[in-house]
């Protein structure tokens, strides 16, 4: 579904991502964690083409996405959720998933037929019910727990019916049982098929919990990739985290 290949990119002396490749098979989840400053949210940058890889190249489906401009990657299946929630902070959960369909992006999706609906009502409800939201429907969007708008925010990115979908730390800033709930919508969602899920999550426990294959970048570079057994298990990743390779990572 999607694979980059050899992307790399520097600010200044700093190579935040240099010359990953990795692959992301149809609906897999998967995620990619490493200690802070390894590369994960200028790795997402990439994909989501807010940030243009200096080389190398993201092909979505066998199709190159690099250069493009963010609406267009969004256009062609790639959803971002965003670690700080970036919400229509004035309208009601409802208004702001009709807002993002009746956006000219949304629109276009709707004629192109990928998004075959002729009723936005009907799609926000259908999202809103996948992520434990319709009670909230009618509440303004600043108002929502910290939680809900998280999930609204994923929802505003999964209304758009991504084929792959970026989540950025979902369960950050939350408590144990708002986690919990979280980690088991997100599940859900990745379960009922047709998604391509990427992760990136601190969470050790909830990672290995839920991913098919996780990859592990220190200091820009992939430092390892396997189940979560064999990345547990890794000595390299256990250095890399606890700077010691004689304890076991979680
Ligand atoms: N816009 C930028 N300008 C300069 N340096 C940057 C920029 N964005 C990221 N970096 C640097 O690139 C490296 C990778 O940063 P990045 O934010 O991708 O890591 P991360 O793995 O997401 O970290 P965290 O877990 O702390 O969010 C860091 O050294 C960071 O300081």
């Amino acid at each position: 579904m999607l694979r980059v290949e050899n992307i790399r990119k520097a600010f200044g002396g700093v190579v935040a991502t240099n010359d990953l490749t990795m692959h992301f098979p149809k609906d897999s989840l998967t995620a990619v964690i490493g200690p802070n400053g390894a590369g994960k949210t200028t790795f997402f940058n990439q994909i989501s083409g807010a940030l243009r890889p200096d080389s190398g190249r993201i092909l979505l489906e066998g199709k190159d996405i690099v250069g493009l401009p963010p609406t267009e990657i969004v256009r062609l299946g790639i959803g971002r959720a965003f670690q700080v929630s970036r919400l229509f902070k004035s309208m009601t959960v409802e208004e702001s998933l009709r807002g993002a369909l009746l956006s000219p992006l949304g629109k276009s999706l709707r004629m192109t037929g990928r998004f075959p609906l002729k009723e936005t009502r009907d799609r926000a409800y259908e999202v809103m019910d996948q992520l434990g939201l319709t009670q909230s429907a009618n509440i303004i969007s600043g108002n929502l727990s910290h939680g809900d708008q998280k999930l609204l925010d994923m929802a505003l990115a999964l209304v758009l019916q991504p084929k792959v979908l970026l989540l950025d730390e979902p369960v950050a800033g939350m408590g144990p049982e708002e986690r919990e709930q979280m980690i088991e919508t997100v599940f859900a969602l990745w379960k009922k098929g047709g998604l391509t899920l990427i992760l990136i999550e601190h969470d050790m426990e909830i990672v290995f919990r839920i991913s098919q294959h996780i990859y592990v970048l220190s200091y820009g570079r992939l430092l390892a990739q396997g189940t979560a057994d064999e990345v547990r298990h890794n000595p390299q990743v256990i250095e890399a985290y606890l700077g010691t390779p004689k304890e076991e990572v979680a």
